[in-house]
C-alpha cells in the first residue's frame, strides 16, 4: 500500500505537486493519469525518496522509503528506461543490482525469463531497442520480488505486442495481491489495464475513482435534443415518462430512449427540433474534459469546460 498525505512539491515559484492525498491499494492496478506536466513523475520520485516533499508525507506499507530495510524487496520501480551502462549486458546489469542489494543470483535468471530477455541476456545494452530497454527496466523492478510495483509511462514508445505484454504483466502482478501503480497520459490505455484511477492536473487531485464507475459515467449513450420550444418539449418528455437533463448549453440530454422515438413523440406534438442526435461519450473525451482546465501546454482544440457532474462529489477517499 502507498499512502500520500497532503504531498506537495515546489520548485521555486512552480508548484509541481499540490497537496495530494490518496491511497494506492494492493490487489488491483491503479492508473495514475494526468496531462503532460501534471506532476506524475514528481509524485513517483517522492514516493521513492528521490525528491523530498516541500510538505506532506508519503509512506510505503506504513514506512518512509529511506527507512525501508531492503527497499527492493518492498517496492520496485520503473521510472525511466535509462540508467543502464551501454557496455554492460542485461545479465550483468541485473547481477550488479542483485549483488548490491543482497538478492540471490537465481532471481536474475527468473526475472530475465519473466520479461522474455533470456535469449539476449548477454548482449550489450547499447544494442537494445526501446522495447527491450523497457523490459530490462521492468526486470530490475521485479528483481526483489516486491509487494509494490510502480511504473512511470511503461508503454511509451512500445509496439502493440509490447503494450499487450505490459498490460498482461500488470494485471497478473495485481492478481498475485501486489500493489501496482502505473502512470500514463492515455485514458484509452488505462481503461484496458487499470481497476482504479487517480487523476491529477497541475499537481492537484481531480479524481480518485474505480474504473468501473468512470466507465459507467462516461461510456453512456444518450440523445441530445435542442429546440425553440424547450419548456413544452420538457413537458412532453415528462408526460411520456422520459427524464431529460439540461446540459448547460441550452440542449437536453436523454438516457435510455431512442432518437427515433423522441423524434416521433415531438412530431406528434408538433414540436420543432433543431437537433436530435444520438451520442456516445468516449473515455478519452471524458478525461480531456476533466483535465481541460489544468493542461499546461494548450493546442486549440475547442475542448469545453467540465460539466457539473465532474464536481467534488466524484472524488473518493
Ligand atoms: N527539477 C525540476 N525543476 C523545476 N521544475 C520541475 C522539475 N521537475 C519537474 N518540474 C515541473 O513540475 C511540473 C510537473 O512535472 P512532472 O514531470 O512531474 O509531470 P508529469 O505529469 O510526469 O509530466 P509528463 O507526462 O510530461 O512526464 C512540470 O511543470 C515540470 O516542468
Amino acid at each position: 500500500m502507498i499512502e500520500l498525505e497532503g504531498l506537495t512539491k515546489r520548485y521555486g515559484e512552480k508548484v509541481a505537486v499540490d497537496g495530494l492525498t490518496f491511497t494506492v491499494r494492493p490487489g488491483i492496478v491503479t492508473g495514475f493519469l494526468g496531462p503532460n506536466g501534471a506532476g506524475k513523475s514528481t509524485t513517483m520520485r517522492m514516493i521513492l525518496g528521490l525528491d523530498h516533499p516541500t510538505a506532506g508525507d508519503v509512506r510505503i506499507d506504513g514506512t518512509h522509503y529511506d527507512r525501508l530495510e531492503d527497499p527492493l524487496t518492498c517496492i520496485g520501480a520503473l521510472l525511466e528506461a535509462k540508467g543502464v551502462h551501454p557496455g554492460r549486458s542485461a545479465y550483468h546489469h541485473l547481477l550488479c543490482l542483485a549483488q548490491s542489494n543482497g538478492l540471490p543470483r537465481q532471481r536474475v535468471h527468473e526475472v530475465l525469463d519473466t520479461v522474455g530477455l533470456t535469449a539476449v541476456a548477454r548482449k550489450k545494452a547499447k544494442g537494445f531497442s526501446l522495447g527491450m530497454g523497457q523490459r530490462l527496466g521492468i526486470a530490475a523492478a521485479l528483481l526483489g520480488d516486491p509487494r509494490i510495483l510502480m511504473f512511470d509511462e511503461p508503454v511509451n514508445g512500445l509496439d502493440p505486442e509490447g503494450i499487450h505484454w505490459i498490460r498482461t504483466l500488470m494485471k497478473s502482478l495485481a492478481a498475485q495481491g501486489r500493489t501496482v501503480f502505473v502512470s500514463s497520459h492515455l485514458m484509452s490505455e488505462m481503461a484496458l489495464t487499470a481497476d482504479h484511477l487517480v487523476v491529477i492536473g497541475q499537481g492537484r487531485l481531480l479524481a480518485d475513482t474505480s474504473m468501473a464507475e468512470f466507465i459507467e459515467r462516461n461510456s453512456r449513450s444518450y440523445v441530445r435534443i435542442r429546440g425553440p420550444q424547450r419548456e413544452r418539449l420538457l413537458d412532453v418528455l415528462h408526460q411520456a415518462g422520459i427524464t431529460a437533463v439540461e446540459s448547460g448549453d441550452g440542449s437536453l440530454e436523454v438516457d435510455g430512449s431512442k432518437a427515433e422515438y423522441i423524434g416521433e413523440l415531438a412530431a406528434r406534438h408538433r414540436l420543432v427540433l433543431h437537433e436530435l442526435s444520438p451520442r456516445q461519450a468516449s473515455l478519452e473525451e471524458a478525461f480531456m474534459r476533466l483535465t481541460a482546465q489544468s493542461v499546461e501546454y494548450h493546442a486549440h482544440t475547442g475542448v469545453s469546460a467540465p460539466p457539473q457532474r465532474w464536481g467534488d462529489d466524484w472524488k473518493r477517499g
